[in-house]
């Protein structure tokens, strides 16, 4: 690139970067002022409330200031809190006003426009923009193609304008390093650039060199449902967190992060990729693994992990049955048998009062089947609940000329009675009405828990419903289609009693536990919820989707997954595209493919595709590395040996590693012998932990999602990763891998690297 290039372009940045100063020092006089106003205030209502507090008037008056004030103060705090993110955004956009710069030429337009584009638009005047958000619509072009005539979606429309020039500047603290024009969408070097940089325990934001692909993610406003397939490594995740960034700009002010929220395999996840959002200048979604969601709707309940469920060992039959829980013709049985509770079968409790019934189950049942036909669950429910607080209602009086009434009144103490009188204070004319008033409040205040078993419909009952339930299911579903026997179903239901009794839930469960209780009562989902991102789609059931979609029932989905790690759900992957199809309306559906990793060199994409037997297409990035090494040693303590001088490699090189084991009794065992040898490493044992840099051992499956300059499979021998249904973890687990993998095992090799070619790798 021409040296003249450079220098025109720093110069422009230069006067750039002087006007951001310029608005600096005013967004910091705003805050100053701000501040200022606000201490003012708060002196002025500290005195006023020492002067004013010894009269009544006084404090009447006061109050009102008070209001008025704090109304101030908050006003105040806004603005305040207004021109420090306005601030913060600046000081980021002094060292790197921007990235790229694009000329066009706009169709009826006399002249070409030059933009240029960065985290955030800033402009020295109103409409003078000297710096274009990225996500403004007319940003787009950048990352979407060649040079020549290019469309772009604006809110008002497509526009089509012709693009001359698409310039990429790589700038570190206001000096632009280096500059490139190109043709391509975001050209290789740059990104060559940014993939070849070293890991981090926190995820970053990938803004200057969004793919065109991933920009048609990110940009999507018509799908109810998004649906990414991609490899690993392809960039799902980080295209989704771009794509929230993304709506909350182009919805703003109709749109906020609370209504945003992303499903993620795990807290390790979440934690890893909490600083996206705000380097680009956002605020974080809601962020929640499916457990935490089911979880704290059932906080008296324990509820399988995950984790729990990997290291179970399932027979033949219950995987069968595990595997008809979560599908979706399971989830239309729950519908329909919830909805034949219109008609029979709701199962109730008393509601007792002194250990005897006060209203009786069957009773509740005459009440809640009192309605016509017509009426709803919800409706049902309603009605029930209504007429039982109006029978209470009625009992009150009854109830007054009660023994235990009579003798409580008899019982109470001069300051019981002024407390009662203080509560309600008005004129008792004679002993009688007296008698009555204490009478009313006494039983009033005993039948309080009864009131409030009504209202929070204590008189259904989840847990029996549930089993009911799960012992109508052969009446609902032909057993046989699935390869069920009766009898294994029936220990089925004998284990989920014994569990209940226990207070837990399996995983295969809880979700049609809660829906089950949900459309019993009439819950119809959280309304607010526009978005809902889900990542690692291939862990999830199709009935758990399908209760997704049900509890956020005007949300718009993104799904990103990838079929081919899926590492809880195997059988239920390949079902899960076609059950998703049905559950969308085709029109809005939208599937992207992602083929092209970006995470790791081609060496160690080239392997781990090749574990794979039946693996879609992924196509590496042309970024070269080392071929992996394979090393299988005699015994175990050889094995740990070639272990900690390949750690000493790796930390001489400044990497951080990740030694990936199958199960967390593995890495146990694996961070005490490291331990023993003098190594430092950190054991992840769980999710609520906190990635660390350096050394990490990890249980394979909290490492979804991770990714690590160099990883080395732990003990990849035959013993460990035997059957087919193991490739996709350790396809998941060698995938984590940037620039480095080792794959280490005593005795044999696992059989499932047979399929890699070996020329792909070296073997010691
Ligand atoms: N356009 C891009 N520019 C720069 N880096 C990118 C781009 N796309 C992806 N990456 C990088 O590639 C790596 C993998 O991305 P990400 O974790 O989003 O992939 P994924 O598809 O979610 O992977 P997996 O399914 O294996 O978890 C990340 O380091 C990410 O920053």
């Amino acid at each position: 690139m021409a040296e003249t290039i450079k220098q025109q372009e720093q110069a422009h940045l230069d006067v750039v970067i002087d006007k951001i100063k310029i608005a600096q020092a005013k967004s910091q006089e705003r805050i100053d002022n701000a501040k200022s106003d606000e201490s003012g205030i708060r002196n002025n209502l500290v005195n006023e409330l020492r002067l004013k507090t010894d009269s009544y008037e006084g404090i009447m008056e006061t109050g009102l200031s008070v209001h008025q004030q704090q109304q101030q103060l908050n006003e105040r705090q806004n603005s305040w809190q207004h021109a420090t993110d306005e601030l913060n955004t600046l000081k980021k956009m002094e060292k790197t006003p921007y990235f790229a710069r694009i000329d066009f030429h706009e169709e009826g337009e006399p002249k070409t426009e030059a933009i240029y584009i960065g985290l955030a638009s800033f402009s020295d005047e109103p409409d003078r923009f000297l710096v274009y958000d990225w996500r403004a619509p007319i940003s787009s072009v950048y990352y979407d193609g060649g040079l020549g005539n290019v469309t772009y979606q604006t809110p008002d429309g497509e526009q089509t304008v012709n693009l001359k020039l698409k310039r990429q500047f790589q700038i570190a603290d206001g000096k632009i390093k280096t500059v490139f024009d190109t043709e391509e969408a975001v050209g290789d070097a740059m990104l060559l650039d940014a993939l070849s940089e070293k890991s981090d325990t926190k995820m970053k934001s990938i803004v200057t060199t969004i793919q065109k692909e991933q920009n048609q993610i990110i940009r999507d406003t018509k799908s109810d449902l998004l649906f990414v397939q991609g490899a690993a490594g392809s960039g799902k995740t980080a295209a989704v967190l771009q794509r929230v960034a993304w709506l909350l700009y182009r919805y703003r002010g109709k749109l906020t992060s609370g209504q945003v929220i992303l499903f993620s395999p795990n807290q390790l996840f979440n934690d890893y990729i909490n600083q996206v959002l705000p380097e680009l200048g956002e605020q974080n979604m809601v962020q929640m693994t499916y457990y935490q969601y089911t979880g704290h709707r059932v906080p008296k309940l324990s509820v399988e992990t995950l984790a729990q469920r990997f290291n179970e060992d399932y027979s033949p039959a219950e995987e069968r049955i595990d595997s008809l829980k979560g599908s979706l013709a399971f989830y239309n049985a729950v519908t329909a048998y919830a909805n034949h509770l219109e008609k029979e079968d709701m199962i109730f409790r008393n509601i007792n009062f002194k250990g005897k019934p006060f209203f009786t189950k069957e009773k509740i049942h005459d009440i809640y089947y009192s309605f016509n036909e017509n009426y709803r669950l919800f409706n049902r429910l309603d009605g029930t609940r209504e007429q039982l607080i109006k029978l209470l209602n009625r009992r009150i009086s009854s109830e007054m000329r009660a023994k235990w009434v009579e003798q409580a009144v008899q019982d109470l103490s001069t300051e019981e009675m002024n407390q009662m009188k203080g509560e309600d204070p008005k004129e008792i004319e004679d002993a009688d009405k007296e008698y009555k008033f204490y009478a009313r409040k006494i039983v009033m205040k005993a039948f309080a828990p009864i009131r409030q078993a009504v209202v929070r419909n204590r008189f259904l009952s989840i847990n029996g419903q549930m089993i009911h339930m799960l012992r109508s299911i052969p009446a609902i579903i032909n057993l046989d289609d699935y390869g069920i026997t009766k009898a294994d179903w029936k220990a089925s239901v004998e284990r989920a009693i014994t569990e209940l009794k226990q207070a837990k839930l399996t995983l295969s469960n809880i979700s049609p536990y809660l829906y089950l209780y949900d459309k019993m009562t009439g819950h119809k989902g959280e309304k607010e919820m526009r978005y809902v991102f889900i990542d690692e789609i291939q862990d999830y059931t199709p009935f758990q989707l399908a209760y997704l979609k049900f509890s956020f029932p005007r949300a718009k989905f993104t799904l990103l997954g990838d079929l081919n790690q899926a590492i809880f759900t195997k059988e239920n992957s390949k079902t899960l595209l076609s059950e998703l199809s049905t559950m969308f309306d085709p029109e809005k559906t939208r599937v992207v493919q992602l083929t092209q990793s970006y995470r790791s060199t081609e060496q160690i994409t080239d392997f781990t595709r090749h574990i794979l037997v039946n693996g879609e297409a992924v196509k590496a990035f042309d970024r070269n590395g080392a071929l992996p090494v394979i090393s299988v040693q005699p015994d175990r303590q050889a094995t740990l040996n070639r272990l900690i001088k390949q750690l000493k490699e790796n930390n001489h090189e400044k990497e951080t590693t990740a030694i990936i084991g199958k199960t967390l009794a593995e890495c146990r065992n694996l961070a005490k012998a490291l331990h023993d040898a003098g190594v430092k490493a950190t054991l992840i044992q769980s999710e609520n932990q906190r990635l660390a840099p350096g050394i990490i051992v990890v249980p394979s499956f909290l490492a979804k999602g991770l990714e690590f300059d160099a990883v080395i499979v732990w003990e990849a021998s035959d013993q460990t990763y035997h059957d087919d249904g193991e490739r996709q973890l350790l396809y998941t687990i060698c995938s984590r891998a940037m620039h480095q993998l080792t794959v280490l095992a005593t005795g044999t090799l696992s059989p499932l690297f047979d399929t890699v070619p070996t020329d792909e790798y070296v073997r010691e």
